[in-house]
């Protein structure tokens, strides 16, 4: 079985040898959209920082069109999700080891072999001139013969077939719509449906196998599709301002898609919109929720007035979806041992205008954690974040096959310190964003043995796509 830790190096910077062309420099302004693209896959390869976060740092460098600058995220983050993909495609064309090609020149094939596959919108000759020209533009014209020869040979390898089933001529589009190309590229999907489905997936091979072996192919194939591609957006109507109907009708005002889903606060994006410029947002009328996250509030149900602790609080997400449902009476204590993230759960509860949460540092011998049980406890614990690997590009490439025994422990301490913390008529729900036995299940069976008094009394496990994020909750009481 696979497990996770937090990486120090992704697979890049174990496979770069440092060269020369290590050292390119970051332009002082980025004007175009494939060369902010490069840069961004290039620092993630040499730093292992996050895409968002160099968007961020670069953000007054960036000078492009709202159009160019969707194209650079839509490359780099499609190229450091899917690089296994284009790696194994690009290996299938080189003529030499690929130990041999330089790290920045490999990240270049990458954003070209990205357009011409997965960007239908992009016409195949704009793909390889725009790369070749990339080259040139990053001072490497010896680059361009090998770029140009092999975005050229990919080209024509590239058909106009669709097949309905995995075969090793065909990437996937959908689960049951796969590209051809004309000759195999992949491992047969018969002959190791593992390596088949990791390679197209692009998934490290211990995470498909596992998967495997618990769901089977369908399932397999559903979830790491569920992964690869964007997700509806859910919101979630503070109750304090305004209830669902009332918001989807004055977001429907708007022109905005929406539609009720499946907890009574979820509210379904039908198309991707700028979340904060919406009128509600400032206003503090909803908050942006994966309905499975919404689940966990909705399970522990706290009651106005209560005294609830949220253990696990920030930045507040479930924190203050727990104050709604206390239509802000009552006291909510928040803890993390992030004082940067508890600082979050204040702006969000401020813009929400909600009042009843406290928030404190976490394990601390001063902390005003009152001595009294509490009624209700939510335990989000942390964990390996198995059910949202679609969240972040990076995330699943930070899997490794250390133990998660690590987490084990954490999980375990901080659910024994919330059972002995709650009343004998209390309730407290243990959740995680991963769907991952070991962390809930097998974990809470081996903790409640030694409180008799405290049953299970209900669960809920979200598959990754049947219909949102992935994640388990109990209730115990
Ligand atoms: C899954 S996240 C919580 C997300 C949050 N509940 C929300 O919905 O916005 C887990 C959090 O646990 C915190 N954490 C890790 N170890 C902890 C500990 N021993 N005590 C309290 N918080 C801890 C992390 O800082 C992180 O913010």
């Amino acid at each position: 079985m696979w497990s996770v830790v937090v990486k120090k190096k992704n697979v890049w910077q174990q496979n770069a040898a440092a060269t020369e062309a290590d050292e390119l420099p970051i332009p002082q302004y980025f004007r175009s959209a494939r060369e902010l693209a490069f840069f961004l896959v290039e620092e993630y390869r040499r730093s292992d920082q996050f895409i968002s976060d160099s968007m961020q740092q670069w953000e007054r460098r960036i000078d492009l069109s709202s159009a160019d600058w969707r194209l650079a995220m839509e490359i780099s983050i499609g190229v450091v999700r899917r690089q296994l993909t284009l790696d194994t495609i690009i290996e299938s064309q080189l003529t030499r080891p690929r130990e041999k090609v330089e790290a920045p020149l490999w990240t270049l094939l990458q954003i070209g072999v990205y357009q011409l596959v997965m960007l239908d919108q992009i016409p195949d000759h704009a793909a390889v001139s725009e790369t070749v020209e990339l080259a040139g533009k990053l001072h490497r014209v010896r680059w361009k013969k090998m770029v140009n020869a092999i975005l050229r040979s990919i080209t024509r390898l590239m058909t106009t077939d669709i097949a309905t089933e995995p075969q090793s001529n065909a990437i996937p589009l959908s689960t049951d719509r796969f590209r051809c190309f004309s000759i195999g590229l992949f491992p047969s999907p018969i002959a190791d449906a593992a390596s088949y489905l990791s390679k197209a997936f692009s998934f490290p091979l211990p995470v498909i196998t596992d998967w495997l072996d618990r769901f089977g192919m369908q399932q397999t194939m559903q979830m790491a599709q569920w992964f690869n591609q964007r997700n509806k957006l859910y919101l979630r109507n503070n109750a304090l301002q305004t209830t669902r109907d009332e918001l989807l009708e004055e977001l429907q005002t708007e022109g905005i898609q929406v539609s009720p889903g499946d907890e009574p606060q979820s509210i379904r994006l039908e198309e991707p919109v700028a979340i904060e410029n919406l009128v509600g947002f400032a206003a503090g009328k909803f908050t942006i929720q994966d309905q499975s996250a919404m689940a966990a509030g909705n399970l522990l149900n706290p009651q106005p007035e209560e005294t609830v602790w949220d253990m696990c609080a920030a930045p507040g997400t479930k924190t203050t979806h727990l104050a709604e449902l206390m239509y802000n009476r009552g006291t909510l204590i928040a803890t993390d041992v992030s004082a940067h993230r508890l600082e979050k759960i204040e702006q969000n509860a401020s813009r929400l205008g909600l009042t009843c949460i406290e928030t404190h540092l976490a394990n601390q011998p001063h902390a005003a954690l009152s001595e009294k049980p509490f009624d209700a406890i939510l335990v989000d614990a942390p964990c390996s974040n198995s059910g949202v690997l679609g969240k972040r590009p990076e995330a699943r490439w930070r899997l490794d096959e250390v133990s998660i025994k690590e987490l084990n422990q954490i999980q375990r301490d901080l659910l024994e310190q919330a059972l002995q913390r709650l009343k004998p008529s209390g309730r407290l729900v243990y959740s995680t964003c991963s769907f991952d036995p070991r962390e809930n299940e097998e974990l809470l069976q081996e903790v409640l043995q030694n409180y008799s008094s405290r049953n299970l009394v209900q669960a809920n496990r979200h598959i990754p796509g049947s219909p949102c994020d992935g994640g388990y909750q109990a209730l115990i009481q």
